[in-house]
């Protein structure tokens, strides 16, 4: 028989994922880990509330927020079929230089669950200096959570001083593939993580990952969105689990029609051509 919390954990996490095992999530937790200059090209969408009612307009899955944002706009997804994920660490890019590899709580379990959470998340930056302390924090809150029925997603984001003189860069697939294990041998429901160039890599990542649903970290703007559809359709290809998107959704005066267009590519198959034309993106 299955215990109560595996239970708990199962049916929140289709808050996030359809039927058919996929999910688009909302970023926006830009404001803090980036800087609010992330929204100056679309000023209007530093207002939380705008936001979040476009995406939710659209039919996105899930948003994911950092405690603050949840508590001054979370409400505008009381009684709309979203998943919310509460991210309880992070960094500011205000801080020193050195420290920039280490992710600091901001809340807690207990915190999430109040704002009304169907899942926790936090960043570990695998071959960090701090990475001890990540995983350190990312256990206390996956142990906590998981006994509460929570699922506890990992932001797994390979950086440090050893993997680019091993590796080069941090999306070097055998780098991503890492990280993604570690979380999934971590305990991680949900792993998101870095783009890794190509479908026969990212597939690797997903197989590393043994089940735990992957998901792609959104990254910074493209110039034509038919490039980011044509990214996030790759992900799909190679078995990933949909995509995390921040700067793709809110550095666009139009996100919805984006947000349409992609949960087409991730929730109807539909080709990134077939879905730009529908939505008239091109
Ligand atoms: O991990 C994050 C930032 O990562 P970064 O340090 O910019 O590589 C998240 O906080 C973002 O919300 C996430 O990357 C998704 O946002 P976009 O990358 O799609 O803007």
């Amino acid at each position: 028989m299955e215990s109560y919390n595996n239970i708990g954990i199962k049916r929140r996490l289709r808050r996030f994922f359809r039927k058919d095992g996929r999910a688009l999530i909302f970023a926006m937790d830009h404001g803090f880990e980036h800087g609010p200059t992330d929204f100056e090209e679309t000023w209007e969408h530093i207002n939380p509330r705008v936001i979040i009612r476009k995406v939710v307009r659209a039919g996105i899955d899930g948003v994911m927020m950092l405690p603050g944002i949840a508590r001054i706009a979370g409400d505008e997804l009381i009684g709309k079929e979203v998943g919310l994920m509460v991210k309880l660490t992070s960094k500011t890019e205000l801080r020193p230089k050195e420290e920039w590899l280490m992710q600091d709580q901001l809340g807690f379990v207990e915190d999430a669950i109040k704002l009304g959470a169907d899942a926790v998340a936090a960043t570990v930056y695998w071959g960090s200096p701090y990475e001890g302390a990540m995983m350190r924090q990312f256990a206390e809150i996956a142990s906590y959570a998981h006994d509460l029925g929570y699922p506890v997603v990992q932001f797994a984001y390979p950086r440090g001083p050893y993997i680019n003189e091993k590796y080069g860069k941090k999306e070097d697939y055998r780098v991503v593939m890492y990280g993604a294990r570690a979380a999934a041998e971590m305990g991680a429901d949900m792993i998101k993580t870095y783009w890794t160039g190509s479908r026969e890599t990212f597939a690797k990542v997903v197989e590393a990952a043994s089940g735990v649903p992957v998901l792609l970290s959104g990254g910074a703007k493209t110039s034509n969105p038919l490039d980011f559809l044509n990214l996030v359709w790759e992900v799909i290809e190679a078995g990933g689990s949909g995509a995390v998107v921040g700067r793709n959704i809110f550095q666009r005066k139009n996100p919805e029609t984006l947000i349409r267009a992609l949960l087409r590519v991730i929730h109807r198959n539909e080709g990134p051509e077939e879905a730009a034309k529908a939505e008239g993106l091109v």
